[in-house]
């Protein structure tokens, strides 16, 4: 049996009520055959695959707080601090009811190999909780995020584990976390990113993952060609990733025509309102209904099962950045039939390893999470870098940075796939981009 089989064997042992985590490990380890092929002696003989798919360390804890009725509630935190071998761990919080240990765990590995593309000394980890953060006051909101800190300050810092925003994790969250760290533990650093601009947080970082998500999309298109102007976007999701996805693809000429959340999508033809979306999704929290009613060319529609949604409606370049597994076999082929020319994903883990491999057997450039998503987690290394300078740059100076980072990441991508022989797919390339540079680190630094 080859190394590989074998491992993946061991794992899906090891984890079998994870799902999520089998899918982002099968994927991973199935892509970087070529390579462990060719290396196999040495990474069999230092257990490297074994390592890279056990986390350092798996931290769950229980966070108690009282909501405004004066009930107390419990929700369970978790902190998976999966490998620093190439610099303190670094991943987002997800405060979401669907959260779990597995969900977590996912992430985590998958910010190892996004985070070693990004080209900067960050390594993995992730956290969050099953909390919902909808429909909960601003005190409600502050009770649990500084009971979860409470608890989480023990086991990051500054030069240990940085954590960030994820779903449900914005600014209101980060800033309630980040007074809750200082008071704590006295001591006033980069404990995390995504930080409001009066103390400490970076110009450009809320625009980042969207920003740098249309920079890759862009440097892909060029490389084969296709300019981007002219060309219509299918986006899901509303959050943070959308909203400035939509934006950037406007400013390139593009024009996005949908958005989804939870409950629903718009189909707007004249192109999103991204000032009339950040106000409903930003500022007021609501739905996407109230979207719908203030614009009349767009149109709303109720999610329901079994339908593809966005996902039906004939465009160019696909942008899914809502959440994982959000577009299906089905999907893929309504995007196939609709002649989509790329996907490219904002969210993590977005296309089902089925629906991934039907774009690529039929000629889609697909472009995955872990190199297409990465400008948000490398402007956060770009906050700790300001945090460590005590200095802040402008906003010109980070997107710039940014753009570079996100072209750089494509020609990385690419060229690991043509070194493997597998040209063109763009998945390996950034599984194998993001292994060769951890595993150089991990085999640097003996057995740990
Ligand atoms: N915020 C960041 O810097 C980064 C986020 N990501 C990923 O991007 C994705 C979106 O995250 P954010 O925009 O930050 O979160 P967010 O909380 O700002 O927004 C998430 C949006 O997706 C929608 N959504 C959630 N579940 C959905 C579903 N089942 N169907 C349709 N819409 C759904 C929500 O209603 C919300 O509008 C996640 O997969 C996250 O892990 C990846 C890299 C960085
Ligand atoms: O900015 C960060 O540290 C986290 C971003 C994140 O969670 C992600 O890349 O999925």
């Amino acid at each position: 049996m080859s190394y590989v089989d074998e491992v993946l064997e061991i794992v899906k042992k090891k984890n079998a009520d994870q799902p999520e985590f089998l899918q982002a490990v099968t994927e991973v380890l199935d892509s970087l055959r070529p390579c462990i092929d060719a290396n196999e002696e040495l990474y069999r003989k230092n257990a490297i695959l074994e390592r890279i798919t056990e986390p350092d360390r798996q931290i769950m804890f229980r966070v108690p707080w009282v909501d405004d009725n004066g009930q107390v509630q419990v929700n369970r935190g978790f902190r998976v601090q999966f490998n620093n071998s190439i610099g303190p761990y670094k991943g987002g919080l997800r405060l979401h009811p669907s959260v779990n240990l597995g969900i977590i765990k996912f992430l985590g590995f998958e910010q190892v190999f996004k985070n070693s593309l990004t080209t900067l000394p960050i390594g993995g980890g992730k956290g969050g909780s099953d909390f919902d953060p909808k429909g909960k006051s601003d005190r409600e909101i502050m009770a649990f995020c500084q009971s979860f800190m409470t608890e989480l300050c023990k086991y990051i810092g500054a030069d240990v584990d940085v954590p960030a925003g994820d779903i449900g994790t914005g600014g209101r969250e980060i800033g309630f976390l980040f007074g809750q760290y200082k008071r704590i533990r006295g001591s006033y650093e980069g404990v995390l990113t995504g930080k409001g601009l009066t103390y400490g947080g970076s110009l450009a970082r809320t625009e980042a993952t969207g920003y740098g998500l249309l920079y890759l999309t862009n440097a892909l298109l060029k490389d084969h060609g296709i300019d981007i102007a002219g060309k219509t976007c299918i986006v899901s999701g509303a959050g943070n990733v959308a909203i400035y996805a939509i934006q950037k693809a406007h400013q390139l000429g593009a024009k996005c025509v949908t958005c989804s959340d939870s409950t629903g999508w718009i189909y707007d033809p004249e192109g999103i309102d991204v000032d009339l979306l950040k106000e409903v999704k930003e500022v007021k929290r609501a739905r996407l209904t109230e979207y719908a009613a203030a614009r009349p060319s767009a149109e709303y529609h109720e999610k329901k099962n079994g339908e593809h949604g966005v996902w039906n409606v004939k465009g160019d370049i696909a942008l899914p950045c809502a959440t994982q597994n959000e577009l299906d076999l089905d999907d893929a082929k309504a995007l196939v039939a609709n002649g989509v020319i790329s996907v490219t994903e904002g969210a993590n883990m977005p296309t089902t390893l089925e629906a991934t491999k039907y774009l690529q057997e039929n000629g889609v450039l697909f472009v995955g999470g872990k190199a297409a998503n990465a400008g948000g987690v490398a402007t956060s290394a770009l906050e700790m870098s300001q945090n460590s300078e005590r200095l802040s740059w402008t906003f010109e100076e980070v997107d710039g940075k940014l753009k570079g980072i996100m072209e750089t990441i494509y020609a990385n991508i690419s060229d690991a796939a043509k070194r493997y022989g597998v040209e063109g797919d763009y998945v390996a390339g950034a599984n194998i981009a993001g292994f060769e540079k951890v595993v150089e680190a991990m085999l640097a630094q003996g057995v740990c």
